[in-house]
C-alpha cells in the first residue's frame, strides 16, 4: 500500500463507472491509507471528479465495490450512510459558500444542521475554525469581500466544521495564484500533522501533488496509469507516466478556458485574415 504501514481506511476494488452507457471509470483498485494525504491526478476529463463523487456516496457504485472500514458503501443502509457522512468533509472546487451568508454562518451551517449544539459553543467552535484556516478576523464579512484563496480557507473551515476524520478536496488550487496555492498546500499538510486526518485532494496540478501526496494516484481516460509514494512515480520508467509528466509540464499554464480563448482567438484571426 503505496510505501507506508497505515492501515487503509478505504479501498477501491475494481471500481467501474458510467454516465448512461459512457463508461468513464474502468477496473480502479488502490488503498487510502489512514492518516495519509492521497493524491488523485491526472488531465482534465480523466474521470477524477466521477470517482471523488463515487467515493464520497453521490454516486451509486457497481460493477466494482468501495469499502469503508471493510465494509461495502453500497451495502450501508440510510443511518450508515448518515454516519459515513458525518465522518467526511467535502471542499468542492468552487467552495459552495453560500453568498447570501456571512463567512461565520456559513460555517455554522453544518453544525446547525447536523447537531443539537446550543448557540455559544457553536460560535466557539466556528471561531476555532476560523483559526485553523487562518481567517480569525474575517468572520463577519460575506464571502464577496473575501479573495479567492481566502474563500477556498472559508470552505475548508465550513468542511472542517465537524471535525471529519476523512476530508476531500476537489482542485484546491484551481483559480489560485502559486503563493496563494502553496499556502493551501501548507494547510492541507498541517491538517495530517496535527490532526492526524485522512485526505484525499483531486488536482491536476502536478506540483502541488507532488508537494502533498503521500501517495498519488495517476487517472489517465479512466483507468489507473500509476499509483504509489511520489518518489516511485517521479522515477517511473513506464513511458506512459513519463510522457504524463512532461506532458503535463508543458500543459501547466493551459487550462480548458485557456485553451478555448486560444481557439477562438486563433479562428477570429483568420476570419480577419
Ligand atoms: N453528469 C455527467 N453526465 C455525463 N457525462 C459526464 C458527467 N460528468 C462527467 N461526465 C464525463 O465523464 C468524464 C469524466 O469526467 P470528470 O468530471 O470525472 O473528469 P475530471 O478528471 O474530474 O475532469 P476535470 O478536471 O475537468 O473536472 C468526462 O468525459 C465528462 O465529460
Amino acid at each position: 500500500m503505496a510505501g507506508t504501514d497505515a492501515r487503509a481506511i478505504i479501498e477501491v476494488r475494481n471500481l467501474n463507472s458510467f454516465y448512461g452507457q459512457r463508461q468513464v471509470l474502468r477496473d480502479i483498485s488502490f488503498h487510502v491509507p489512514a492518516g495519509k494525504v492521497t493524491v488523485i491526478m491526472g488531465v482534465s476529463g480523466c474521470g477524477k471528479s466521477t470517482l471523488l463523487r463515487h467515493l464520497i456516496g453521490l454516486k451509486p457504485t457497481g460493477p466494482g465495490q468501495i469499502f469503508v472500514d471493510g465494509k461495502d458503501l453500497a451495502a450501508f443502509d440510510s443511518r450508515e450512510m448518515e454516519a459515513y457522512r458525518k465522518r467526511i468533509g467535502v471542499l468542492f472546487q468552487a467552495g459552495a459558500l453560500f453568498n447570501s451568508m456571512t463567512v461565520q454562518d456559513n460555517i455554522a451551517v453544518p453544525l446547525r444542521v447536523h447537531t443539537r449544539l446550543a448557540e455559544p459553543t457553536i460560535s466557539i467552535m466556528v471561531r476555532i475554525k476560523l483559526h485553523q484556516v487562518g481567517l480569525t478576523r474575517f468572520g463577519d464579512y460575506m464571502p464577496s469581500q473575501l479573495s479567492g484563496g481566502m474563500r477556498k480557507r472559508a470552505g475548508l473551515a465550513r468542511a472542517l466544521a465537524m471535525d471529519p476524520e476523512i476530508l476531500f478536496v476537489d482542485e484546491p488550487s484551481s483559480g489560485l495564484d502559486p503563493i496563494t496555492a502553496a499556502g493551501l498546500d501548507d494547510l492541507i499538510l498541517e491538517l495530517r500533522e496535527a490532526m492526524g486526518m485522512t485526505l484525499i485532494v483531486v488536482t491536476h496540478e502536478l506540483e502541488s501533488a507532488f508537494r502533498i501526496a503521500d501517495q498519488l494516484i495517476v487517472l489517465d481516460q479512466g483507468r489507473v496509469l500509476a499509483a504509489g509514494p511520489p518518489e516511485s512515480i517521479r522515477e517511473s520508467r513506464d513511458e506512459r507516466v513519463v510522457q504524463f509528466l512532461s506532458r503535463r509540464a508543458d500543459e501547466r499554464a493551459r487550462d480548458q478556458e485557456g485553451y478555448l480563448a486560444e481557439l477562438l482567438a486563433a479562428a477570429g484571426g483568420r476570419d480577419r485574415s
